[in-house]
């Protein structure tokens, strides 16, 4: 028994790492867009997780959301990016949402990497994108949202927000829970109001720098958020985990400035439908983009489980639109 466990677990690893090396893998992805039959298919699978390929999917459902009475979140799809053209096509591009959500009225949030702006090329030109985001974030009054990457490129990147936050308010930053180095960096960082999501991680990390999927990561999640809540943050808790959110909703959350739940479009909408049926603030992180292969390739990667209902979804189509999946039974 205890053989088969291990066989499966060691499976789920490989399909996971093999996953993320094709979604890297150029030669894969140009084979996938040059095949329309093969595109079409792969599409229906990450119609569950990605709006859409235009801005305008991801308004659309945004709108739909915050009818019901979700927080949105919007990411265009990307990272890693290396050509400056590149970088400066996707800044536009989350200029070009950051306006429509303002002048639209939906509110919400833009959140982007910071690899997918600059950090690449040089970390500069990432700093240059950050402040004309969050001159416009600041105009519009709307959230800005700095994910957080692989471990090499944290300091980096909590510099650049440093920078950008003394001046634009509105910027928020995501921080790993399973990285050691986090409970010093939030030490510092964490204030009030500053806007704050805490993650467990998505990347694979050593030993040295990172602790693995545990209760003893659990138990420094929460210690995290206690540690924001004391200090009067704003704070986005993005995990699926149902043990960890339970312990964390009895936690007692006065003296933040806000907290929410945060989750992933299409991943457990079951779980943002009870919350919000139980009055707790929920906000949906949306994605659109052209780049929806790699985003549903680490969907699957992340839990890959997820391979299955890709297959389902390819085969059989889903019967009704993702966002369905969002309407509250009870009224709120
Ligand atoms: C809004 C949001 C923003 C994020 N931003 C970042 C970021 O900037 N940087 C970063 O490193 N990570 C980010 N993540 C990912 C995060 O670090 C975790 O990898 C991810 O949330 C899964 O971890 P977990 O906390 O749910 O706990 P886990 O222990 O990994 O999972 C708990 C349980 O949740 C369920 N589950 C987990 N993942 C999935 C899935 N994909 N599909 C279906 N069920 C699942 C499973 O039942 C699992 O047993 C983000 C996640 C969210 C929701």
């Amino acid at each position: 028994m205890k053989n088969t466990i291990n066989r499966e677990q060691q499976l789920a690893i490989d399909a996971a790492t093999a996953l993320k090396a094709i979604a890297r893998r150029p030669d894969i992805k140009m084979q996938v867009e040059h095949q329309p039959q093969l595109y079409a298919l792969l599409q229906r699978a990450a119609a569950r997780y990605v709006t859409g390929e235009q801005r305008a999917n991801a308004l659309e459902v945004a709108e739909l959301l915050h009818g019901e009475g979700y927080a949105v979140s919007l990411e265009y799809i990307g990272e890693n990016t290396v050509s400056r053209a590149d970088c400066q096509q996707a800044a536009a591009e989350l200029m070009g949402v950051l306006t429509d959500l303002g002048e639209q009225g939906i509110g919400g949030r833009v959140s982007f990497d910071l690899s997918h702006i600059g950090l690449l090329v040089d970390n500069e030109l990432a700093l240059q994108h950050v402040l004309q985001l969050g001159e416009l974030s600041q105009m519009y009054g709307i959230e800005l949202f700095i994910s957080m990457e692989e471990s090499a490129k944290t300091a980096a990147i909590l510099a650049i927000y440093r920078q950008a936050v003394a001046l634009y308010p509105l910027i928020g930053i995501t921080l790993q829970a399973h990285l050691h180095r986090t409970w010093e960096d939030a030490s510092r960082l964490l204030a009030q109001d500053i806007r704050v999501r805490f993650v467990k991680g998505a990347y694979e990390e050593p030993d040295t720098l990172a602790l693995s999927r545990s209760a003893e990561l659990d138990d420094r999640y929460v210690q995290l958020f206690e540690l924001a809540v004391e200090r009067g943050c704003r704070i986005s808790l993005a995990t699926y985990d149902e043990l960890l959110i339970d312990r964390l909703l009895l936690y007692s959350w006065e003296g933040a400035a806000s907290v929410e739940l945060e989750l992933l479009y299409g991943i457990r909408p079951e779980l943002a439908v009870q919350l919000r049926e139980q009055s707790y603030p929920v906000r949906v992180y949306l994605t659109y983009g052209q780049e929806w292969y790699l985003y549903l390739c680490h969907r699957i990667a992340e839990y890959p489980p997820n391979l299955y209902q890709a297959l389902i979804d390819v085969v059989g189509g889903q019967e009704q639109a993702p966002v369905m999946q969002y309407r509250l039974m009870k009224p709120h």
